[in-house]
């Protein structure tokens, strides 16, 4: 389905991913973990075309996506949506129609400009509103959302282009321990019921163990584990973070375990 080979991006002399090799047969969620600047985003927006790789190919469904440019390039970034940290929705405008710009891709220049929508996709952003429990607040301004409830938005907004792939940059990083165990359980529904990938960056350990068919972890722009959970041992870890005999999980921990003991 999605494969990369040998993909590499450098900044200058800096080389923040390095010969990076996936590959993805099928459906699944991938949590990618690895400390700050172990090259996390940098493979994410390689895969999302908003970065081009230095070297090294990306391939999906036998498709080189490296090579796209122009429209072909736009049509992948709707099949391939990204979400990030930050929500990225327009603050004053309404939930709906951010949800809405998530169609903008496939609208002619004229009708987005008067923000002309065709009732049935206003019918669908409302129903994935509704099925990301948030359909009551489709008419607020974005901003008076609490953050999961945008992060939720962001996701209707992704979900409108009806993508194959979601790309979720460190998507639960500025959420509390409530709405951050919200946003992840909403993408693993979302995987399991559509059978999209979700591939997700993820600070914390505990939250891609929990979430996670699959954990690829990242050190100084290399992958050096790719395997399933439970093949993810505090010796690895360990090597993962950079960390010496001293590192605990609990501190990459987000508290979404402990929440849940307290809401059991
Ligand atoms: N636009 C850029 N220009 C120059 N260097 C960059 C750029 N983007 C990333 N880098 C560098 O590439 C390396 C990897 O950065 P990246 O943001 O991918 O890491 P990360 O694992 O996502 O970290 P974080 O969790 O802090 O976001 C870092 O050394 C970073 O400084």
């Amino acid at each position: 389905m999605l494969k990369l080979t040998d993909l590499t991006k450098s900044f200058g002399p800096n080389v923040a991913v390095k010969s990076a090799n996936l590959d993805i047969d099928r459906p699944c969620m991938i949590g990618i973990i690895g400390r700050s600047g172990a090259g996390k985003s940098t493979l994410l927006r390689m895969l999302n075309r908003l970065t081009d790789a230095t070297s090294g190919q990306i391939t999906f469904e036998g498709d080189d996506i490296t090579a796209l440019t122009g429209k072909a390039r736009r049509d992948w970034q709707s099949r391939c949506a990204m979400i990030f940290q930050q929500f990225n929705l327009v603050p004053r405008m309404d939930v709906v129609s951010n949800v809405l710009h998530g169609t903008l891709n496939r609208r002619s220049t004229l009708a987005s400009m008067f923000s002309i929508y065709p009732t049935s996709d206003v019918h669908r952003a409302i129903d994935i509103l509704d099925r990301l429990g948030i359909a009551e607040h489709a008419t607020k301004r974005a901003e008076a959302l609490s953050g999961g409830q945008q992060q939720r938005v962001a996701i209707a907004r992704a979900l409108m282009q009806d993508p194959r792939i979601i790309l979720a940059d460190e998507p639960i990083a500025s959420l509390d321990p409530m709405n951050a165990q919200i946003v992840m359980q909403s993408l693993r529904r979302i995987h399991e019921e559509d059978g999209r990938t979700i591939i997700a960056n993820l600070h914390t350990l505990d939250t891609a163990r929990r979430y996670c068919d699959r954990v690829v972890g990242m050190r100084d722009g290399k992958i050096v584990f790719d395997g399933l959970p439970e093949q993810l041992t505090t010796a690895m870890a360990r090597e993962i973070y950079g960390a010496d005999a001293s590192f605990s999980e609990a501190a990459t921990s987000t508290s979404i375990e402990t929440l849940d003991h307290a809401l059991a």
